[in-house]
């Protein structure tokens, strides 16, 4: 692929592949019994290893841009810490990268940045915790803000099936640069040429496919089943989590997805949107709030002017929000 960005897509595609390799390592080494237990240690040494592989790439690369991540290493760098932050170094020997524990820790602080500025980057080391934790869908999210708006965009979705032609395989890949339309790879086969996506062209609002979080906290079931009422919708909503959810949406097999304010004390965060927009935007879909406004990026870590995220394939967006307007959701 050529066109503008080109250096900055060849960067954020190879550190997202190695830092899903990283995420995939840990997952697999979780099981029933932590589960059980609640522990968030796998999460967070794989939160930890995934945002110090990418910053570690982007500074390599980008000395001077800024990334807002949702990581920091303070807790880390307690003392009583040490054998906690050897199994992050531990993992990101396997993936080659090898620093001591002062580097790590420093990788892991570039994300640390928390002030709007003209070009930055905004990273998700693990997006869908508690769908990693599940076994089942997260995401690696990383965007390239520039004035305000997403340029770039790279998901890894390492347990998402991939479409034709990789025959459903687990673990795919989504590009998208500003003008340039959205992609899929493989993300076993590294060398395989990407593949453009496109959203649907459904219209008609009974027969959409609408997707949303799986938890109720993140975004309002209840809101989301009286939408789908009123507009006729059959189909049970697709619940998964991450930012899987706006690939499938960039990949045509949803036609929406939902995320509704459950509090009002919320704001969404950046990291968790800005990559999946982008993707989205350039497969041809719409993205707003519910007051129909474009998301704003340039409030630092979160999406301070904003109240909820509506996604869909276009034409059915106004018929969402006027829908939830009647019901009283926007
Ligand atoms: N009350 C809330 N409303 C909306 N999003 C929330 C929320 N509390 C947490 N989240 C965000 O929801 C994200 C997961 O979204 P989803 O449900 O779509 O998988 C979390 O990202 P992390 O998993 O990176 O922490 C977290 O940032
Ligand atoms: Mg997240």
């Amino acid at each position: 692929m050529s066109g503008s960005y080109e250096n900055e897509l060849a960067v954020a595609l190879e550190a997202v592949r190695a830092a899903a390799e990283v995420c995939q390592s840990v997952q697999a080494s979780i099981t029933p019994d932590v589960l059980e237990k609640k522990d968030r240690s796998p999460v967070t040494v794989a939160d930890y290893a995934s945002q110090a592989v990418v910053c570690r790439a982007l500074a390599e690369a980008f000395p001077d841009d800024p990334v807002i991540g949702e990581e920091d290493s303070a807790a880390l760098q307690q003392p009583d810490q040490a054998p906690f932050l050897n199994r992050v170094k531990e993992e990101l020997g396997k993936v080659g990268i090898d620093g001591t524990p002062e580097e790590i820790c420093g990788w892991i602080d570039r994300g640390g940045q928390s002030e709007y500025s003209n070009r930055f980057w905004t990273l998700d080391p693990i997006d869908g915790t508690k769908g990693f934790l599940r076994g089942e869908q997260y995401a690696i999210a990383l965007a390239l803000i520039v004035d305000g708006k997403p340029q770039l965009g790279v998901l890894g979705c390492p347990n998402l099936p991939t479409a034709e032609p990789w025959d459903g395989q687990p673990g795919c890949l989504f590009s998208a640069v500003a003008g340039e339309g959205a992609a899929t790879w493989s993300m076993e086969d590294s060398d395989a040429a990407p593949v453009m996506v496109r959203v649907s062209e459904t219209s008609d609002p009974a027969s959409a496919v609408m997707c949303e979080s799986v938890e109720s906290g993140h975004s309002s079931h209840g809101h989301s089943a009286q939408l789908a009422e009123k507009l006729n919708i059959s189909g049970q909503p697709v619940r998964l989590d991450s930012q899987a959810k706006y690939a499938v949406v960039a990949r045509g097999e949803a036609d929406m997805y939902l995320r509704l304010p459950t509090r009002k004390d919320y704001n969404e965060k950046i990291w968790d949107h800005a990559a999946g927009v982008l993707v989205v935007l350039e497969a041809g879909g719409t993205v707003t709030d519910l007051a129909g406004r474009e998301l704003d990026f340039t409030h630092g870590r979160e999406l301070r002017e904003n109240r909820g995220v509506i996604v869909t394939n276009g034409p059915l967006h106004s018929a969402v929000l006027e829908t939830l307007g009647a019901i009283g959701v926007a």
